[in-house]
C-alpha cells in the first residue's frame, strides 16, 4: 500500500499539491487523473521520491519513501518520467537494459541478461532491439522506456503518460499487459499511472487518484470514481460514463 499523507508542495511561492491525501492499494491498476496543471505529475515525483514535499510524506509499506536510500528506493519503484531524456545512439536493447543497473550495478549475470529478454518479448520489442533510439519512432521509443521501467523489477511502476504517443493499437496493447502485470500472483506489480485517456482509466483502471488545482477529489474504486457527474466536475465539462459491451466508456457530451 502506498499511503499519501498531507502532502503539500509549492514552486516560485504558488501552491502545487495542497493537502493531498490518498491511498494507493497495492493490487491493481491505478488512474491518476485530472485536468492539466492539476499536479498529478508532481505527485508522481513525490511518490517515487524525486520530489521532497514542504510538508507531510509518502508511505511505501511502513517506509517514509524520503528516508530510503536511492539504492533502496531503486529497488521499490520505476519511475518512467513524461519526457525522459534519450541517448541517441543506444540500442533498445541497452536502454532496456540500463533498468537492471540497480541489481548488478555494471555486472550484468545470466538473470539480468533474462530479465532484459522477457521485458523485450513483453513489449513485442524483438524486432527493434538493435535499432538506435533515434531512428525509432516516438511510439516504438515509448515502448522501450516501458520496457525499460518494467526491467527494474521493481513491486510498484510508475509512468507518467505512457500512452502519449502510441497509436490506438499500442496502447490498447501496453495497457492490457500493464493491467495483466497488476492482477494478483507470483510476479505481480502495482501499477500506477497518469493518464489522460479517460477511456483507458474507465477500462482498465481498478483505482482511481483524481486531482484538481492541486488538491484531492478523489482517491476511490474507479466505479465510485468515474462517474458523469464527477468527471464533468473534475474536468469543468460534459463527460458521460456509459456502459457498452459490458465496458465502461467516457464520451464528451
Ligand atoms: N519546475 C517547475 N517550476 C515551476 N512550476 C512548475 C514546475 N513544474 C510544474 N510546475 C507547475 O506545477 C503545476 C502542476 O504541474 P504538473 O506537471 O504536476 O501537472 P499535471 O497535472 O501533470 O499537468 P499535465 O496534465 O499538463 O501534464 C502546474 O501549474 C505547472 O505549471
Amino acid at each position: 500500500m502506498i499511503r499519501i499523507a498531507s502532502l503539500d508542495l509549492h514552486r516560485d511561492g504558488q501552491p502545487i499539491l495542497q493537502d493531498v491525501t490518498a491511498r494507493i492499494p497495492p493490487t491493481g491498476l491505478t488512474a491518476i487523473i485530472g485536468p492539466n496543471g492539476a499536479g498529478k505529475s508532481t505527485l508522481l515525483h513525490c511518490i517515487a521520491g524525486l520530489l521532497v514535499p514542504h510538508a507531510g510524506k509518502v508511505m511505501i509499506g511502513d517506509d517514509d519513501i524520503a528516508t530510503l536510500k536511492p539504492q533502496d528506493r531503486a529497488h521499490r519503484v520505476a519511475l518512467l518520467t513524461q519526457s525522459p531524456a534519450i541517448v541517441p545512439r543506444l540500442s533498445v536493447r541497452d536502454l532496456v537494459a540500463f533498468g537492471r543497473w540497480p541489481h548488478h550495478r555494471g555486472r550484468p549475470k545470466q538473470q539480468d541478461h533474462d530479465q532484459v529478454d522477457e521485458a523485450l518479448a513483453l513489449f513485442d520489442l524483438n524486432d527493434l532491439e538493435h535499432r538506435k533510439l533515434d531512428s525509432l519512432s516516438g511510439g516504438q521509443r515509448q515502448r522501450a522506456f516501458v520496457a525499460m521501467a518494467y526491467a527494474q523489477s521493481t513491486p510498484w511502476m510508475l509512468l507518467d503518460e505512457p500512452l502519449a504517443a502510441l497509436d490506438p493499437r499500442y496502447a490498447r496493447d501496453i495497457m492490457e499487459r500493464l493491467h495483466n502485470l497488476s492482477r494478483p500472483g507470483p510476479d505481480s506489480r502495482s501499477v500506477v499511472i497518469v493518464l489522460h485517456d479517460l477511456g483507458m482509466a474507465a477500462r482498465y483502471a481498478d483505482w482511481i487518484v483524481s486531482l484538481k488545482d492541486g488538491q484531492l477529489v478523489h482517491s476511490a474504486p474507479r466505479e465510485q470514481a468515474m462517474t458523469t457527474e464527477n468527471l464533468s466536475a473534475l474536468f469543468d465539462t460534459g463527460l458521460a460514463v456509459q456502459t457498452v459491451g459490458g465496458k465502461s466508456i467516457v464520451i464528451p457530451v
